[in-house]
């Protein structure tokens, strides 16, 4: 048996067949270099879709950029009213066990907030007149799940209570027919408000709840019979019960006359820019915004289509019926086209709606399956790269300029390589950030409409490694596209790009590189 000391100079060796003796070195000539620590403000969280942020300008999180002398700290924290590490801590579990105190005792004893909070039992103030209560944060807290005013809004719906029920649930699910994420955050300024209750839907013509067979024992239908009030159903109402209904997977209450409409309208009608490409002359954007309003988009309902003259989308919440809805296209029609797609989707190739030809290409939208003929097959449709995710493999490595993205494969032109995600933030969040970004000198926001940019810097996608380089040097070019109702941004390929190539696009002249004037 060997000593210690022994098998510390020796380890076994398979390949030679037994112990070797180790060559040990002493401990005084090992010199290993410390990690060097990753640098400050480089972490970003990868993620594939945008992140609704909003803005950040009121809680200055942290002090940036603090052992930075060079910095301006005073001035960049003039871009905050209040310093988050300044407020009480208060922990989040109180805010909720004072609600739900003062929850159960209005529900036994029938004193309201004021008497509570003129006892001063609980933790909490909770008063509904000024904007530091408890109902007040807990509705800032839940408000993209529910709509709170009250005290009582924050309580569950009764068993019998259908509408608040069905609002709860329609609630809780993200609206977007793309996203399946319950208490979504992501895409939170879309959630559906039922329209139930109005009293114009008692002197409209109604349309009663087809009764037909029950999904299980929860079924609107069961409750509708057994213990609420009779309820006549409006268009709209029937809408939100389709779409609670295909998620609970409701068969049920789907009436045929709400799917999408065979109106034979143009759909060239929307079309803003024909001729163009979809990789420049972008039209100008605007936010997406949806209406929210019974009947059809007029002049008088003052809605965000009606007034920018887009079309709306299958997130508006106007009636299924309104004129101004897109009708996508119909590439696929004819039986020409379909050979065609038959044929290149054998060899593993999209050929439809590749041109502008394509009303929803010209319009720069990608196809919606809800409504095209053509992407009810997506591996023909050439137009539903992004929501397909069909983007190319890519690595980040040392590029011309820092890092840079690298494609791992080739792309024809046109190929969609990768999407440009991150935090959609508003004008003053940008603003308080880009000082930051221009003190570092790297900046990772791109601008998406009127309302919102999209800013990499923090969570994103590769695209963020993308350097810049003039139009007519740059392989890649960015474009934002309405996928399903989202202005999304998707950078493609300009021409054919082998593997192993450093992807550059136009920043354009705005971003403080500079332009092509600056740079050609
Ligand atoms: C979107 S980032 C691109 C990725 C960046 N190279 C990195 O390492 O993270 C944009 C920043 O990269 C640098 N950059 C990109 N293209 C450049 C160019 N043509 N000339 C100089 N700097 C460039 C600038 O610092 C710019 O703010």
């Amino acid at each position: 048996m060997s000593n210690s000391a022994e098998l510390r100079n020796r380890h076994y060796d398979n390949s030679r067949g037994g112990w070797v003796e180790a060559s040990v070195i002493p401990e005084s000539e090992v010199h290993v270099e410390p990690p060097s620590a990753y640098t400050a403000y480089e972490s970003c969280t990868p993620i594939d879709q945008n992140i609704l942020h909003g803005d950040d300008s009121n809680y200055m999180p942290f002090i940036p950029l603090a052992d930075d002398p060079t910095f301006d700290h005073e001035d960049h924290a003039m871009e905050y009213k209040r310093l988050a590490w300044q407020e009480p801590y208060r922990d989040p579990d109180t805010l909720e066990i004072t609600l739900e105190t003062a929850r159960r005792v209005q529900r036994r004893l029938h004193l309201s907030p004021e008497q509570l909070d003129s006892m001063g039992i609980l933790p909490l103030t909770l008063s509904t007149t000024s904007v530091w209560g408890a109902i007040w944060t807990g509705k800032q807290r839940y408000e993209l799940f529910r709509t709170l005013q009250t005290l009582s809004d924050v309580s569950p719906p009764l068993a019998g209570d259908l509408r608040s029920r069905l609002q709860d649930y329609l609630t809780l699910w993200c609206p977007t027919p793309d996203c399946t994420q319950a208490m979504c955050f992501s895409h939170s300024l879309e959630q559906a408000k039922l329209s139930l209750g109005s009293h114009r839907y008692r002197t409209g013509p109604f349309k009663r709840l087809p009764v037909t067979e029950p999904c299980g024992v929860d079924c609107t239908i069961l409750k509708q019979s057994d213990d609420v009030e009779d309820v006549d159903w409006c268009p709209e109402d029937l809408d939100d019960l389709r779409s609670a209904c295909i998620r609970m997977g409701c068969e049920a209450i789907i009436s045929p006359s709400l799917s999408a409409s065979e109106d034979p309208q143009d759909p060239n009608a929307y079309v803003r820019s024909p001729s163009s490409s979809p990789l420049v002359d972008t039209p100008p954007i605007h936010s997406t915004e949806r209406c929210d309003h019974p009947g059809a988009c007029r002049p008088d309902t003052k809605c965000a289509c009606f007034v920018n003259q887009t079309p709306c989308s299958r997130l508006c919440r106007c009636s299924p019926e309104c004129r101004r809805r897109w009708k996508g296209c119909r590439c696929a029609a004819s039986s020409a086209m379909a050979a065609v797609a038959k044929r290149s989707k054998a060899r593993g190739r999209r050929s439809l709606c590749r041109g502008t030809q394509c009303p929803c290409r010209a319009a720069k939208r990608e196809c919606d399956p809800a409504v095209c003929l053509c992407s009810h097959d997506n591996a023909s449709c050439r137009n539903t790269q992004i929501q397909t995710g069909a983007s190319k493999l890519v690595e980040v490595k040392q590029g011309a300029f820092g890092l840079g993205l690298f494609l791992l494969e080739d792309a024809r032109a046109g190929d969609l390589v990768t999407e440009y995600t991150g935090e959609l933030i508003y004008e003053p969040t940008f603003l308080s950030r880009s000082q930051v970004s221009a003190h570092v000198g790297r900046s990772y926001v791109f601008g998406l409409n009127d309302v919102f940019s999209v800013d990499a810097t923090n969570a994103g996608s590769p695209a963020r490694f993308i350097n810049h380089a003039p139009s007519r040097m740059a392989n890649v070019a960015a474009c934002i596209l309405s996928v399903n109702g989202f202005q999304r941004i998707g950078v493609f390929a300009k021409k054919h790009i082998a593997a192993g190539s450093e992807l550059f696009m136009d920043y354009g002249p705005e971003y403080p590189i500079g332009g092509e004037d600056e740079n050609t």
